[in-house]
């Protein structure tokens, strides 16, 4: 039975969604069709983690706008959804524990299904006994999704820290969506650490290359222009009611260092 060795899988993204745009949506929609294009995995469910405003990146406004965007723009997703966790925390999270956190929630749901199907969970102990954890089919693999931009960021000095790049892409996996003017396989074959990992880096071309991005949004929107179609129109009907991106808020965190840097560089922000 052909679904019978498919591994379930679990999509996340991190960012700061600010605001959300269509092209995040369509990454998703890729990473999906291209996972289950290879016949050997079935993507489940896609998550959506604006980040904390504690993350300090220039001009990022209020995570409770940004996530009740994410909201709108998702609501008639069967399988994307948004998730509050990362953004309530009071200091930024780093990426690698976020994913920690999300692989957490998937196990416990797991369980509570298990819990629920005694059958279920007989037949499944029977079948982990002896297995690692890689081997396991029923578990859902949760994979970092992003563009080739956060994955030619892993090389920044002091943004992200070796050892959780290791453990993100050798125990959970990476789906890279290319970005025009990016590289991700020739950033893959220069890096001994991404080269190492190569075979759970999923990159996926984009051949309609969509060059949204937010900042070029909030751009559009502090010099009036429209931004319709650029995202769902129920996010752009909020902004309009809320008023908000303007030239105030692109000032936001201006003189602040980010979070990631601050944190591995021992520096403060004046
Ligand atoms: N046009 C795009 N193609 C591929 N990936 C994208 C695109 N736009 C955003 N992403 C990815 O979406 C995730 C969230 O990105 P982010 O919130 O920074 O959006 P953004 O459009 O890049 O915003 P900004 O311009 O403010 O950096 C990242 O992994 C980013 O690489
Ligand atoms: N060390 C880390 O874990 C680390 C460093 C830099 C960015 N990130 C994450 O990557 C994402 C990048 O978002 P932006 O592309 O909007 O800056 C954010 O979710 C941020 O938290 C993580
Ligand atoms: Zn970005």
């Amino acid at each position: 039975m052909e679904g019978q060795n498919m591994s379930k899988v679990v999509l996340l993204a991190c960012g700061s969604f600010n605001p959300i745009t269509n092209m995040h949506l369509r990454m998703f929609e890729l990473a999906r069709d291209h996972l289950e294009d290879t016949g050997r995995y079935s993507v489940i469910k896609g998550i959506i983690s604006p980040v904390s405003d504690g993350y300090k990146k220039k001009g990022l406004i209020e995570a409770c706008h940004r996530v009740e965007m994410a909201r709108l723009a998702t609501e008639n997703s069967q399988w994307i959804t948004v998730d509050s966790w990362e953004c309530l925390q009071p200091e930024w999270v780093e990426t690698l524990k976020v994913i920690r956190h999300h692989y957490e929630e998937q196990m416990a749901a797991e369980q509570n299904e298990d819990d629920v199907d005694t059958v279920r969970y007989a037949k499944k102990r029977r079948y982990l006994e002896g297995t690692t954890h890689l081997k396991i089919r029923e578990c859902p693999q949760l994979m970092m999704l992003c563009g080739a931009d956060v994955l030619e960021s892993f090389v920044i000095p002091n943004l992200w820290k070796q050892d959780d790049i290791a453990e993100i892409l050798g125990r959970y996996g990476l789906v890279c969506i290319t970005r025009s003017g990016s590289d991700p396989y020739k950033f893959i074959h220069q890096s001994d650490l991404l080269w190492k990992y190569r075979k759970n880096i999923h990159v996926v071309p984009e051949w309609v290359t969509n060059e949204i991005s937010a900042t070029h949004v909030r751009q559009a929107l502090r010099r009036g222009q429209s931004v319709r179609y650029l995202l769902p129109d129920d996010v752009v009907q909020y902004i309009q009611e809320h008023q908000l991106y303007n030239s105030d808020t692109e000032q936001k965190n201006a003189d602040v260092i980010l979070a990631p840097l601050q944190r591995y560089t021992g520096a403060s922000s004046s």
